[in-house]
């Protein structure tokens, strides 16, 4: 071997740093940084790698392999993108393998594990197929599904990986996707006079006479006429003309005799709704002084936070910063917390920018996001939205970043490592990028608002609603008192259900809150008090009444509800608590004419299922909404002038010393979606702690004492903006290896933090998930410690507990910046 030039290969493991392979000199003329190339690893497996580096530095100690395949001209990847995930990897502690894994779309990493299917078994140009690839299409015309493994034994393993790009890029085949979700577009019935009879007259005398005897088809069809001149052409849905009068049983017994035609025409939901692109709205004098403030501040800040209480416009702000950014040439990435919220704000952005704003769904498939990948690499939009995975898009030019919403938790990822959060790395980003980054809220995180009183964020506060219009009025229903007085019934007060009557009686449409989804988180023996358990978890099952099951929202574990107590054989068995299942149940049973509908993530599971809800709300096809926090996201609906709480007690009892932010943040905008056009909206707060100060503040507005409170007690306790956090957990299907090996990693670590600093192992409130056992270490950083240095002291002393093999099957997570 006499090459003398290496590439250094991220390939998605998760094994630490690049993987080097040598350089034929054919290769160093293709090869560029950002490409994508298809690398053996390992003894069998092919993988598709990004090439991050080219040097001349020869491995020592083994022999390297050579790339089989370049996958692409040009790189997919930029070099911008390729530094983000390095830093990534370092400030998260995981593998450059976990972060390109997570970024990088997958349809765009075939692996021997990955599945094909035939897509296009018409093909007939079978001349421009080279060999490899006939025997693919060949193979797959029979079997329809094969895996990159069994390519790989038609042609040879090197040719694989590129036989079935080639054959992806021909649209021949395509990924497979199981879960694939197909939108079904509404459909609706429409009526109009039988083409046969216009201009006919006598075919429509002959009708008419027919229908002597049927008076009121007689009436019907001479009525539609007339509506048919009225409307100049417009369809007419058959709905509405059963609104004047006629009705479906004669609209049928016209079309028989074929008097009528009725018709079919998708009426379309989502798309249907973008008109022609429309001038930005003109500032009111509060939104433009304080975008005036934005930019000044942005001279000598990458960062500012906008701070501006609901419905002050803060989104008509960001349109016209975006119109700025973009005149300049530069491209702007919006993030939102949930790609639920966007359903309303894509409209308004689009209604703007039209077609040069991309949209990333959550719920995008994998041959979506690699559209939007090759589009944003393109330079194809200038205004990308969507939620915290956006960040990994391929951007260029990129002016600004808006973080909206900023003080969701959502914007953390926990499922997957990297377990980043997308308000740090969007100011990370921005910083390699040379983006501003501006932050919004109504509720600003206790994080970002310190930052800000202490000038490293620059600050702009927005504190009337548009319009002028006063905050609503929020008032405590002392559930306490209600059920001495019996003023309640079920978990519904009177004063509660009263107000909803003078709702309704206008006209007007209601949001109730619950954060609990089901029916009753716990359901309980009266006999014996058992409470049945999730087998592979430690938590009590919730119990559904729509499916009659108890389901575990852990692991998704499903049992038929038990008719006897499995313990004790009663059949006594009660629910306790409280979900928004039985609250749409107690609802509907006192208002049972109301349309009610609930919002959770049970109610939400299809690809469109919000965007049909917000829809039909819009319509006011809907007249009391009940839901979990979704509800609490950016909602904006003129009808809405009251908000109910059927029980805030769930969040301030939360162990966490997150909770009291959150229960402050969480009510403040669940209130926020009362009274947004016309008057003053009204809010109902039910709780059995009438007196809780967090409640107290949240009825004042109260929002800087509140976190004068917070920050004062985190300074106190030695958490976050005071310290900054690493979580370390520990699992294993074995709990006495588990805590072994948590605490042996304690006293590797104990001589580096004080005793404040360094806290378990202990188990979380749920200490078994899936039948692994969990137990957590939580370190402390203090701002003297270099939380560098402590990361690698993390790693080195891990790698220690390492070398004994006991400990080794422990897994261990590690959670920088846990929320
Ligand atoms: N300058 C303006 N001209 C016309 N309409 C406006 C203007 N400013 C705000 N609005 C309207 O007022 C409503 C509330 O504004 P917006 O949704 O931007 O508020 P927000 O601050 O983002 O609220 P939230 O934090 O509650 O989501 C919207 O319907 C918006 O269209
Ligand atoms: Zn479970």
């Amino acid at each position: 071997m006499n090459t003398t030039y290496f590439a250094e290969i991220i390939l998605p493991l998760s094994l630490d740093g690049t993987f080097t392979y040598h350089l034929y000199e054919e290769d160093l003329q293709q090869i560029k940084v950002g490409q994508r190339v298809a690398v053996p690893f390992g003894t069998q497996k092919l993988y598709t790698g990004v090439v991050h580096s080219i040097h001349q530095n020869k491995p020592e100690l083994y022999k390297t392999k050579a790339i089989h395949a370049f996958l692409d001209n040009e790189p997919l990847v930029t070099q911008t993108q390729i530094k983000f995930w390095e830093w990534m990897s370092n400030y998260y502690m995981c593998s450059l393998g976990d972060v390109f894994r997570n970024a990088f779309p997958s349809a765009l990493k075939l692996e021997s594990q990955t599945f094909v299917r035939l897509i296009n078994a018409e093909f007939s140009a079978i001349d421009e197929l080279n060999d490899y690839e006939f025997l693919v299409f060949e193979a797959l015309k029979l079997r329809q599904i094969i895996s990159v493994e069994e390519a790989a034994l038609i042609v040879d393993e090197k040719s694989a990986i590129p036989t079935l790009k080639l054959l992806i890029d021909k649209g021949i085949i395509c990924l497979d996707e199981k879960l694939s979700e197909k939108y079904t577009p509404k459909i609706d019935n429409y009526v109009k006079i039988h083409p046969d009879l216009k201009g006919n007259d006598q075919a429509f005398i002959a009708i008419l006479d027919q229908l002597n005897k049927a008076p009121k088809q007689r009436e019907t069809l001479l009525q539609l006429i007339t509506l048919e001149t009225q409307l100049q052409g417009k369809p007419l849905k058959v709905a509405d003309f059963v609104k004047q009068g006629a009705t479906n049983a004669v609209l049928k017994s016209l079309a028989e005799k074929g008097a009528v035609e009725i018709y079919q025409f998708q009426t379309s939901r989502v798309e249907g709704k973008e008109e022609e692109t429309s001038e930005i709205s003109q500032l009111t004098l509060k939104q433009n002084e304080a975008l005036t403030q934005i930019k000044t501040q942005f001279v000598d800040k990458s960062t500012v936070l906008l701070h501006g209480v609901t419905s002050s416009g803060k989104t008509e702000i960001y349109l016209k910063l975006m119109e700025q950014v973009i005149a300049k040439g530069n491209k702007v990435l919006y993030l939102l917390p949930e790609i639920s919220v966007t359903t309303q704000i894509v409209h308004r952005i689009k209604k703007h920018f039209g077609d040069k704003v991309g949209v990333y769904h959550s719920k995008f498939n994998q041959n979506e996001r690699v559209e939007l990948w090759q589009k944003t690499l393109n330079g194809d939009f200038d205004i990308i939205i969507g939620p915290r995975t956006a960040l990994y898009l391929p951007f260029d030019n990129l002016g600004m970043i808006i973080v909206d919403e900023e003080h969701e938790s959502s914007y953390k990822q926990m499922d997957v490592k990297p377990f980043f959060h997308a308000r740090d790395m969007a100011m990370l980003l921005g910083g390699l990028m040379n983006a501003k980054v501006l932050l919004g809220s109504a509720t600003p995180s206790a994080e970002s608002y310190y930052n800000a009183i202490n000038q490293k964020y620059g600050y702009v506060e927005l504190n009337e609603r548009f319009g002028n219009i006063k905050l609503p009025e929020i008032k405590i229903v002392d559930l306490k008192k209600a059920q001495k007085e019996k003023e309640i019934t079920d978990d519904i007060s009177h004063i509660l259900r009263d107000e909803i009557v003078e709702q309704l009686k206008d006209k007007k449409q209601v949001i109730l809150f619950q954060n609990r989804r089901g029916y009753a988180p716990i359901m309980e023996c009266n006999t014996c008090g058992h409470t049945p358990e999730c087998p592979n978890c430690d938590v009590s099952l919730t119990y559904h009444k729509f499916s009659n099951q108890l389901k575990c929202h852990y692991c998704g574990y499903v049992q038929a509800k038990p008719i006897r107590c499995p313990s004790c054989g009663s059949h006594e068995l009660n629910t306790k608590g409280i979900g928004t299942e039985q609250i749409e149940h107690q609802v509907q049973a006192i208002f049972p004419e109301a349309k009610v509908r609930r919002m959770d993530v049970d109610a939400m599971r299809g690809k469109f299922a919000y965007e049909k809800l917000i829809e039909d709300f819009e319509n006011h096809e809907i007249d009391i909404l009940i839901g979990t926090q979704m509800i609490t996201k950016g909602f904006d609906f003129g009808n809405v002038n009251f908000v109910g709480v059927i029980r805030a007690d769930s969040l301030l009892n939360f162990p966490d010393f997150r909770a009291h932010e959150k229960a402050f943040q969480l009510l403040t905008q669940v209130s926020g979606r009362a009274g947004r056009r016309q008057e003053q909206g009204k809010v109902l707060i039910q709780s059995f702690q009438a007196e809780h100060q967090i409640l107290q503040n949240v009825t004042t507005y109260s929002y800087a004492p509140t976190m004068k409170d917070i920050l004062y007690e985190r300074k106190e306790f030695l958490y976050p903006p005071f310290t900054r956090l690493i979580n370390l957990r520990f699992k294993h299907k074995n709990k006495e290896r588990l805590d072994k090996t948590a605490e042996q990693l304690v006293t590797l670590l104990k001589a580096s933090f004080e005793s404040r600093c360094l806290l378990g192992p202990e188990a979380p409130s749920i200490g078994r998930i899936n039948n692994l056992y969990i137990a957590d270490v939580m370190i402390k950083i203090r701002p003297n410690q270099s939380p560098q240095k402590v990361k690698d002291l993390i790693r080195q002393k891990i790698e220690q507990l390492h070398t004994i093999s006991a400990f080794r099957s422990v897994r261990i997570d590690i959670d920088v910046d846990p929320v």
